[in-house]
Parts: C-alpha cells; sequence; structure tokens
C-alpha cells in the first residue's frame, strides 16, 4: 500500500553492525507524510538503532535514508527537518512548562511574539494551556510526556520520531495518551515514526506497523493486515495470541497427523512441505457437536482448563493429537453452551480465518550475530 500523499522518509537497504552483531540487516520502508508508522518488535531486534539513524545519532554501515526527498543519510542530525522525542522526557526542572517548550524557538532566535503564538498553539494542542506556569516537578507523568511532545512540535518537524514515548506511564494513562498522541498526530498533519516492543500500542495508534524481527522487517502492513493476516510464524506469534497447529501443508490444507486435512488459506510464499496453520482464539467456537462443519474444520476434544477473566473465558480444549488449541468466548457464548473441565466439545473454524505458514517451530527470538 502507498500512503496518500507521498513519503516523507524512505529508508533503503539500511544496515548497522556492532562487531559481528547485524543489528538492523537491510531495512527498506516508507513513511507517508501525514502517516503513523511504528517500528514493533521484541528487545534487541534493532528497532531503536533504526530510529536512531534516521535521527543521525547512528550512522548506518550501508543503505541510504531520504527524507522530503533528500539524501540524509551523511547529514548531521540537527540538520535534519526530524526531530526526536527520547525515553527520558529530559525537561529543564527549573524552568515553567510554558518555558521548556520555548527554549528550543528562543535558541533558534524566533522573534518573541512568534515564540508566544507558537507557544500558545502546541500547549493548546497538548492540553497544557492551564499548567503553563508550573515546573516539571508538579506534573504527572502523562503531563510531563505531554511537555516533551510539545517541546519536540514545536519547532514543526515534518517528521518526529517517538523511543517508547509512553513507557514511563502506568497502564492507564498509556491507553489514555496512546488515543491522545494519535489525535494529536492528526491534528498537525506531520509523520510520526515511534518505537514501541508494545504489540497493543502498535495497533491502537499506527497507520501501518513494521514487525521487526532481528534487524529484519518480518512483516509490514496496516494493523489489520498484519493481526489478521500474517504473513510468518514470527509476526503471527508476536502480535496477540495465537494457535500454531503442526503439520505439512499440501495445497490449501494442513495434513496432521491424527486430525486429517486443515483448510486454511495459503500465506504468500509458503509452499508445500512442513508448516502451520495459526488461527487465533477468538476465530474458533466451542460447541457440544460439529453440527454441519464443512470437512477438516471441525476439531474434537475436551476441555482441558478454564480461565476465567470477566469478560469472557479463556479455554484449552486437548486434542485427538495431544496438541492444545486455546480458544477465547465471550460471556455470550459462554451463557449458551456452558462447558466444564472434562466435557467433550468441538472446536469449529472457518478457513477463511485460518492461515498456512511455512518453516518448522523455532525457538523463542535471541539476540543474533555470531
Ligand atoms: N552501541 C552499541 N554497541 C554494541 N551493540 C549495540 C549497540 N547499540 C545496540 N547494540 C545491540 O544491537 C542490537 C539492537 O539494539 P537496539 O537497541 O536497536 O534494539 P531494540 O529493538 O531497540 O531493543 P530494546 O527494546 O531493548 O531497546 C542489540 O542486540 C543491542 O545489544
Amino acid at each position: 500500500m502507498t500512503p496518500a500523499g507521498g513519503d516523507i522518509l524512505t529508508v533503503e537497504r539500511l544496515t548497522r553492525r556492532f562487531g559481528s552483531l547485524l543489528a538492523v540487516d537491510g531495512v527498506g520502508l516508507g513513511v507517508g507524510a501525514e502517516e503513523f508508522f511504528a517500528l514493533l518488535g521484541p528487545s534487541g531486534c534493532g528497532k531503536t538503532t533504526l530510529l536512531r539513524m534516521i535521527a543521525g545519532f547512528e550512522i548506518a554501515d550501508a543503505g541510504r535514508i531520504l527524507i522530503d526527498g533528500q539524501d540524509v543519510t551523511a547529514t548531521r542530525p540537527n540538520r535534519r527537518p526530524v526531530n526526536m522525542m527520547f525515553q527520558s522526557y529530559a525537561l529543564f526542572p527549573h524552568m515553567t512548562v510554558a518555558q521548556n517548550v520555548a527554549y528550543g524557538l528562543e535558541a533558534e532566535g524566533v522573534a518573541g511574539g512568534e515564540v508566544r503564538r507558537r507557544v500558545g498553539d502546541m500547549l493548546a494542542l497538548t492540553l497544557l494551556s492551564d499548567l503553563a506556569g508550573r515546573r516539571p516537578a508538579q506534573l504527572s507523568g502523562g503531563q510531563r510526556q505531554r511537555v516533551a511532545l510539545a517541546r519536540a512540535l514545536v519547532k514543526r518537524p515534518r517528521l518526529l520520531l517517538l523511543d517508547e514515548p509512553l513507557s514511563a506511564l502506568d497502564r492507564r494513562l498509556r491507553e489514555q495518551m496512546q488515543l491522545e498522541l494519535k489525535r494529536m498526530q492528526r491534528e498537525i498533519g506531520i509523520a510520526f515514526v515511534v518505537v514501541t516492543h508494545d504489540q497493543e500500542e502498535a495497533l491502537v495508534m499506527s497507520d501501518r506497523i513494521a514487525v521487526l524481527d532481528r534487524g529484519r522487517i518480518a512483516q509490514l502492513g496496516t494493523p489489520a493486515e498484519v493481526y489478521e493476516r500474517p504473513r510468518n510464524r514470527f509476526a503471527a506469534r508476536f502480535l496477540g495470541q495465537m494457535n500454531l497447529i503442526e503439520g505439512r501443508i499440501a495445497g490449501d490444507r494442513l495434513v496432521v497427523e491424527g486430525l486429517g486435512a486443515l483448510p486454511g488459506i495459503r500465506a504468500d510464499g509458503v509452499a508445500d512441505g512442513q508448516g502451520c496453520l495459526a488461527i487465533r482464539p477468538e476465530r474458533i467456537a466451542l460447541a457440544k457437536t460439529g453440527g454441519a462443519a464443512a470437512p477438516g474444520t471441525a476439531l474434537p476434544g475436551a476441555v482441558a482448563e478454564i480461565a476465567y477473566h470477566g469478560a469472557g473465558q479463556s479455554v484449552h480444549l486437548r486434542l485427538a493429537n495431544g496438541a492444545t488449541l486455546s480458544i477465547a468466548r465471550r460471556a455470550a457464548d459462554i451463557d449458551a453452551a456452558p462447558l466444564d473441565v472434562g466435557d467433550a466439545a468441538v472446536a469449529v473454524f472457518d478457513p477463511a480465518h485460518a492461515r498456512l505458514l511455512g518453516g518448522g517451530p523455532e525457538p523463542a527470538s535471541t539476540p543474533h550475530g555470531s
């Protein structure tokens, strides 16, 4: 998908080594001028290194970075039309909120009236107008985060880079700020590139997500594309909960000993051979009998475990081949067909929601290199 309005950032085959470790391994991507773009991945996958190269704090070993069509690969950080908001907000403690926001403009010699106007606009945008006279120590974590954002935005960068912008906040505030960040980004209409290891955060805020695995892009797409149509095991497992049933792919089926031939949709580039069927817990229904389900889409088993968590329950169903399926049930499903541990039940799925992915099971991702 090409974002509307052209790309503000283009990254081509970008590579960064630390000794024998390939921290960023030939990454290519484009970010639209008004896009909210997330770099998502586990610790050590290279997302901060990639962000720092875009900002200019880290030098690329190979590849190119273009911002607004200009090659900035060798340009100093302060000469790039980007701004970066760091994990630690680094506010000046002795200055008020308004002074913190004004500082960068004053340092650049912007005239007083213009500074006041732009600071006023930014404080309004970040909902800080009433707190303009306070010092950082008199603010909550979320308010401090907004000051840091106002300070980064007041210089009107075309592109703002944010490294784990919400990691210092508690869960409630983080959820609220996810929506706020998105609103502010939309209102000012510039591109945001956000580094996060929090998949829910990436799904909620982003227009598109690049999922990184050991320095490479495992998948790039909209939240719905990456979540609903993972291309590989890494993306499938990294975002949300996923059942992976192991077997051999033959055409549009996964052949599993003891379970039969299960239908699904092959991800691009997947060949016949070792593979798995990936299906989300919320895409499986539990019934007492298979009813009129299509061949291979009703898997009988026994309820092994039930975890209740308010809005629903998570059921583990032991299948005939010994594998376990995780199934998410909502309150209405539970009322319609209550189940207890030990009950026989049938897991029914729609092949449209089952993805056939290639390769064998891998151990959990570890830092790479030699
Ligand atoms: N200056 C450095 N010298 C040597 N190795 C480094 C350096 N900076 C990063 N690395 C290594 O490069 C890899 C990628 O690091 P990076 O900080 O980009 O990962 P990350 O995905 O941002 O992780 P986290 O979420 O933990 O911050 C890691 O294995 C890290 O140890």
